[in-house]
């Protein structure tokens, strides 16, 4: 997190002591980083933050058990925090005491807003965030196994195969970051972790900005003395974007690679002085390859615009050398054997999974529609496309599926602008199961007596496509919009007649978080998703029949979860309802938890009506629904073993 702290200067001859590393922010004193220092040491913000009590529990009712201590920045201090069901993460702990002033307040909602809005294979994921009387936790994906910097002081000096590694995966993290228009302005071995895995995850924005567009700058003065970048240091008349991440990568690379950082200094005025004068030697006793100073020199460009982008990162030659398959948990304390001798084939190999796995995507290899036209008509067996809604062949459309062994995460709450409107699945799931109950035990008494809903006709899935196996599961709404579940959990959701979309990122405990977009300018990370949700659209267009007319759409709904079985293909919205698609091609929605009924027929008549007059009747009246009684109970106790699942 970021804080107003009078620059201070730096130990003699340690790196990255973390005291010294203290970002700078501007405040009205200090808009310039070369102001005289206070005598005097500020105490850290963290010092405010107390050890969590043994047990913390959220307003969701959930409950944390505090463990131990994992590390203090100069916001922040950091404990582990084990769930009930025994998973651990690490719980960025802020003390309120801190926070009191509106600026910080602001600053740390925003870290929190920016952080929830990302997702990505090297971002140290975020969880879930809650308070209690003293501290505000940011509940985080814990990495147990520190960061670059410890590794660094531990190793003195990393190999340059592993370096490369670590590269890939953090060029993968900034290229995502800078997709979404998000600076993240701390880059430096400290925020940089490692998982249980030794990935390679980023964390820490406490200083990170999002940009109103791709051509606006920033101008607040921040940083790490020996990370930033010299047109942060031009004042505020200069301004920057993206490029302080690329000068910041270019400063670790040296750091990892020499040992130290280029512009190292005792005093700190000295550093902002080698900085601005791109002041700095690849000294002789540490030899490095001259692919490497290549890259280094390039990276430190003093104009911005020298530096080579995000995407172009990788395409310098210094990744051609030996490139392992993954960190190795040896690397924390000595360099791993054999790293140079890994063949040109194996690196490329290598190279290219680790890109793939840090989400990186090469536009030399084939487009990501043409891959998804040739899966689509290609003989395999796995590929369950229905050709439409109702075929007559339905051997592969209603096969057991199990969401979980998809990937797909079984809890799902709501937060972000849904927040209001949106309660936990389990909660529905067990409020309609219990309203359908009553109304069965209710059928006998007199209509005047029983509660009756309005009975409009609601919003439906009116065409899907399951491509689980690869993707994911795609549905047209009867508003036309378009929705695509994408395996991670998260969703594309494409509005009609209108030129926006919306993506919705699932995050384990907290639910989805909202990003709006437009479709004609979406950011280039969310092209690639956006060019399936395309393709499936017109593959449902012209392939697949409509289970329903058209609606205007009144309410923007999506899909939180469906469940295929042998008779039907049930699907949970995001408004409450559950549309049931049987077999015997009739579709029934429950809405109003559990109150109304609605029966699309196979020819499309689609109505309504309160469910306790259909439960009295015993069938659809003026519709021929085969076993109305008997579908009503399939999906009751459908509802119910899902409450009771969850
Ligand atoms: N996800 C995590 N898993 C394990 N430990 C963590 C995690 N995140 C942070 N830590 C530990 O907590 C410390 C403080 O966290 P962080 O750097 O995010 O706080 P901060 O006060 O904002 O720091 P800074 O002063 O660098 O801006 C880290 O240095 C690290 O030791």
């Amino acid at each position: 997190m970021s804080r107003i702290t009078p620059l201070q200067p730096l130990n003699s001859g340690q790196l990255n002591v973390r005291s010294n590393l203290t970002p700078i922010k501007a405040t009205k004193s200090t808009t310039q980083p070369s102001q005289s220092q206070p005598k005097k040491k500020k105490e850290k913000l963290s010092a405010l933050c107390k050890t969590p009590p043994s047990i913390v529990r959220t307003r969701n009712g959930r409950d944390y058990h505090r463990g131990t201590f994992l590390g203090e920045g100069g916001f922040a201090r950091c404990f582990q925090m084990k769930d009930s069901a025994g998973h651990i993460y690490a719980a960025k702990t802020v003390a309120k005491a801190s926070i009191k002033n509106e600026k910080t307040k602001t600053k740390l909602l925003s870290e929190i807003k920016i952080h929830k809005s990302l997702k990505h294979a090297n971002i140290v994921n975020f969880v879930d965030c809650f308070e209690d009387d003293i501290n505000v936790y940011i509940l985080l994906e814990i990495c147990p196994n520190q960061s670059l910097m410890e590794l660094l002081k531990t190793r003195k000096r990393v190999s340059e195969p592993e370096v490369r590694y670590f590269m890939v995966q953090i060029v993968g993290a900034i290229k995502y970051l800078h997709s979404r228009r998000v600076i993240h302005r701390d880059l430096k071995l400290g925020n940089i972790f490692f998982d249980p895995d030794m990935n390679l995850k980023i964390g820490d924005f406490g200083l990170a900005s999002v940009l109103p567009d791709n051509n606006s700058k920033k101008y607040t003065i921040c940083g790490t003395p020996n990370y930033i970048a010299p047109e942060v240091l031009g004042g505020k008349l200069v301004g920057h974007s993206y490029e302080v991440d690329i000068w910041a990568i270019g400063i670790m690379m040296y750091a990892l690679l020499i040992g130290k950082p280029p512009f190292q200094a005792k005093d700190v005025q000295v550093i902002y002085e080698r900085i601005k004068k791109t002041e700095y030697f690849f000294p002789a006793d540490k030899p490095i390859s001259e692919e490497a100073k290549t890259l280094i020199k390039d990276l430190l460009s003093l104009n911005p615009l020298n530096r080579p982008t995000i995407n172009e990162i990788l395409s310098y030659d210094w990744f051609k050398g030996p490139f392992p398959d993954k960190t190795h948990e040896i690397s924390l304390s000595d360099t791993p054997r054999g790293l140079n001798v890994i063949s040109k084939a194996q690196s490329a190999i290598n190279f290219t999974n680790t890109k793939a796995e840090a989400g990186i995507y090469t536009p030399k290899s084939k487009d990501p529609v043409e891959i998804l036209r040739s899966d689509l008509h290609s003989e395999q067996p796995r590929t369950l496309l229905p050709k439409s809604l109702s075929p007559g062949d339905t051997k592969n459309k209603y096969q057991e599926v199990d969401p979980t062994s998809m990937g797909r995460p079984r809890k799902v709450t709501f937060n972000s602008k849904f927040a209001t409107t949106i309660k936990r699945l389990d909660q529905i799931c067990f409020e309609t199961y219990q309203n359908m109950r009553r109304l069965e035990y209710s059928k006998h008494e007199r209509l005047e007596t029983v509660e009756l809903p309005s009975c409009e006709n609601p919003c439906l899935i009116s065409k899907w496509v399951d491509y689980s196996n690869k993707y994911g599961f795609s549905y047209q709404m009867n508003n036309d919009d378009i929705g695509v579940l994408f395996n991670d959990g998260n969703t594309f959701l494409k509005l009609h007649n209108s030129d926006r979309f919306l993506e919705l990122i699932f995050h384990e405990n907290e639910g989805w978080t909202c990003i709006e977009n437009s479709v004609s300018h979406p950011p280039s990370q969310a092209k690639r998703s956006l060019e399936i949700v395309d393709f499936f659209a017109k593959y449902m267009n012209s392939n697949l029949s409509k289970v329903s007319d058209n609606e205007e759409r009144k309410e923007t709904v999506f899909l939180r979860r469906y469940t295929r079985t042998p008779d039907y293909i049930m699907f949970e919205m995001t408004n409450g309802n559950f549309q049931f698609n049987f077999k015997d091609h009739h579709k029934v929605c429950i809405s109003k938890l559990g109150l109304a009924i609605t029966h699309i027929s196979p020819n499309r008549v689609t109505q309504t009506h309160p469910l306790i007059l259909v439960l009295k009747q015993g069938y659809f009246p003026s519709s021929d629904m085969p076993d109305s009684l008997e579908k009503i109970a399939t999906i009751r106790d459908a509802i119910k073993r899902k409450a009771l699942k969850e």
